[in-house]
């Protein structure tokens, strides 16, 4: 066996770990048969194998591995001349010449390696006692590194294939969202003049369109689209061939006493009264409603008799006294019908293609529930999403300041504007399919305002899942899975799992591991521009599983990736007082974070 050290020896046991030898090793070593050449760090082929990734030494026993047969050794282990044997010509020259080196690297990998490794290791052991541990480690080193320059050659194939995949099905959602817009608009009428019969999408007026135009020029956003007004009182079950009108509104920044919110008209858009983000905001946001809203959606928590009953109240409340559309899901307008036939006028839908036109008629969404309803509001709008207002029927609420008791004074409030608002971030994710290769992956894609998990599911095995983050590795998870949240987000799964809690108006994504078999491995918080890939590699022992807000579970095979960014589309959800006086608050009550007993002031101190 060939064997080249490094001079000053040492070996090489991975990219950037190497042991020193001892002078007792070396003398070892020689009195072991092996052939050792010591080499020199200034040889220029030196450098590019490190530059490799790969040692020296490890090289040289890679090579040697790639050749060798078990019928190949001698009886001491000896290997030297298998490699003239196995074509290739002496290792010395094969170091000197980066293209052979290049080439060998890109050979497959014999059948049986570890087999061969194995049995030399056991010939070794026989034969020289003291060589074991080296000889053990050494290999184990070689057999990384051979996998990781190996890995590192197809990574790079790889990530141009992923880039390739992930830029087909971003076109691909442009399209269908660009579909989505033009059906819409297609759906109203730009002259403000025609009553569409086929339309039960609102209709968009130009005149308020020009007004909007002029007057968001100077101060905050406006909307530029307004639905033109409709018939409040026809009585129907489902979304009607009638006009609405949607509220115009106006966003505006404000920061210690500055609202003049300049610098955000160049990173928000702001179309067809949709809020729309190319960059994240840290500071408070105001929204100042332009015209009365009009329309509301009631979403609530299912099997709940007080949500009901609260449900109920609102309901008629808002009618008589604010004089509003209402929409709610069909399976709370058949129970207020239950109750009374006086809730004809409530609308809903039929078909659940309906939901996809609902931020267009919709101004504002109540939610009555706890957090899981703040979510289930969220998951419903797979674009952009009307301001909500979430009320607490929950047992934590940590996105729900509103009290149910006092629901008349908030919506007061709230339909007279200005309201605070938190802008919650969301995290668009794809599942792309390796079957789906040469394809456009045809799997609809998630948005969560939580997080998505990727998790070991029933299986008894660790996950594996390679982590990259816009091509560049992270690391490879071992453990029960990973969490990819929102910083909304933070104050659940990921704060179970050892994550930080961080303001939702923080621009993050938070990469969290759960139960890591790894004594290093802490949390992340990357930046909000970053598209994360989380890939089940091929030699993974089992499936992953993707949750969506704990929600809509998805099988990983081997092979396929997830692919997640930053979404387009937050959630505005009303504040009680304002953003971050809402974060703490929720962190208080819901945790009780960092509640200690006051230190007494009799007992020491300084002097
Ligand atoms: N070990 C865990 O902590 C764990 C496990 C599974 C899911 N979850 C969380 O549950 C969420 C789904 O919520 P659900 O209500 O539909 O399921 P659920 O009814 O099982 O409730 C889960 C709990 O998480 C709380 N929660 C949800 N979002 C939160 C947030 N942003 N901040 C703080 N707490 C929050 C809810 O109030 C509730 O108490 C998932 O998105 C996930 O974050 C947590
Ligand atoms: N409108 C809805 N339709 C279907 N499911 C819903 C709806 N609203 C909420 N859910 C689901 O019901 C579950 C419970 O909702 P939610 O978290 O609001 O109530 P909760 O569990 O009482 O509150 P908390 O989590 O604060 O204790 C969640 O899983 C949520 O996804």
């Amino acid at each position: 066996m060939n064997l080249y050290l490094h001079h000053p020896p040492r070996v090489s046991v991975g990219p950037s770990l190497s042991l020193s030898l001892s002078p007792q090793v070396l003398a070892n070593l020689h009195s072991t048969c092996l052939h050792i050449y010591t080499f020199s760090p200034q040889l220029p082929n030196f450098y590019h194998c490190c530059c490799e990734g790969i040692s020296v030494i490890s090289l040289s026993l890679s090579l040697y591995i790639r050749a060798m047969s078990p019928s190949q050794l001698d009886s001491n282990g000896n290997a030297s001349a298998s490699l003239q044997e196995n074509g290739i010509p002496d290792s010395l020259s094969i170091l000197n010449s980066e293209k052979a080196v290049q080439e060998i690297i890109q050979q497959p990998l014999m059948q049986g390696i570890e087999d061969n490794l194995i049995e030399f290791s056991e010939a070794m052991r026989s034969t020289i006692i003291f060589w074991i541990p080296l000889t053990v480690h050494i290999f184990r080193g070689a057999i990384a590194l051979r996998r990781a320059a190996e890995g590192k050659a197809s990574a790079q194939a790889e990530a141009v294939e992923w880039k390739r995949k992930y830029e087909l099905e971003r076109a691909r959602n442009l399209t269908l969202e660009h579909k989505v817009l033009s059906s819409g608009e297609s759906n109203g009428d730009v002259n403000g003049e025609r009553a569409d019969s086929s339309a039960d999408q609102p209709v968009l007026s130009s005149q308020t369109y020009k007004q909007s135009e002029v007057c968001c020029g100077k101060h905050g956003l406006c909307s530029h689209e307004v639905l033109r007004d409709g018939d409040p009182d026809s009585d129907c079950n489902v979304v009607q061939n009638r006009m609405t009108r949607k509220a115009s509104f106006k966003l505006s920044w404000c920061c210690n006493g500055d609202n003049s919110g300049q610098q955000k008209h160049d990173i928000v858009s702001f179309e067809r009264g949709n809020i729309t983000t190319a960059e994240r905001s840290s500071k408070q946001i105001s929204l100042k409603w332009e015209s009365q809203p009009q329309t509301v959606l009631i979403l609530t928590k299912p099997n709940s008799t007080s949500v009901r009953i609260l449900c109920a109240e609102m309901v008629r409340w808002l009618k008589e006294k604010k004089k509003l559309n209402i929409f709610v899901e069909p399976r709370v307008r058949i129970e207020l019908l239950t109750e009374s036939s006086y809730y004809n006028f409530v609308q809903t839908w039929q078909d659940d293609k309906e939901i996809v036109l609902l931020h267009m008629k919709v101004d504002l969404v109540v939610t009555l529930g706890g957090d899981g309803t703040v979510l289930w509001a969220a998951s419903m709008f797979k674009g952009p999403v009307p301001p909500v207002v979430p009320f607490s029927l929950g047992s934590l609420g940590f996105m729900t300041p509103f009290h149910s008791e006092h629901y008349r004074e908030c919506l007061d409030s709230i339909l007279r504007g200005p309201i605070s608002i938190t802008l919650r971030h969301r995290l668009l994710c794809h599942v792309i399919r390796d079957a789906a290769k040469n394809e456009y992956d045809t799997e609809e894609s998630v948005i969560v305002l939580n997080e998505v998990t990727i998790d070991r599911g029933i299986s008894s095995f660790l996950t594996n899942l390679e982590c990259y983050c816009d091509n560049s590795f992270v690391t490879c998870v071992q453990g029960d899975g990973l969490i990819l949240s929102t910083t909304s987000g933070s104050t659940a799964y990921s704060l179970a799992a050892g994550g930080s809690m961080v303001h939702p108006q923080v621009p993050g994504i938070l990469f969290t591991p759960i139960c890591p078999h790894s004594l290093s491995f802490r949390p992340l918080i990357l930046p909000e521009h970053v598209t994360l890939r989380v890939q089940v590699p091929f030699n993974s022992r089992s499936h992953a599983w993707a949750s969506f807000d704990g929600k809509d579970r998805k099988r990983l095979a081997p092979g396929d990736a997830l692919v997640c960014s930053m979404a387009p589309w937050p959630v505005p959800t009303a504040c009680q007082s304002d953003s971050t006086s809402d974060f703490l608050r929720s962190i208080h009550d819901g945790l009780h974070w960092n509640l200690r007993k006051t230190q007494s002031f009799d007992g020491p101190s300084d002097p």
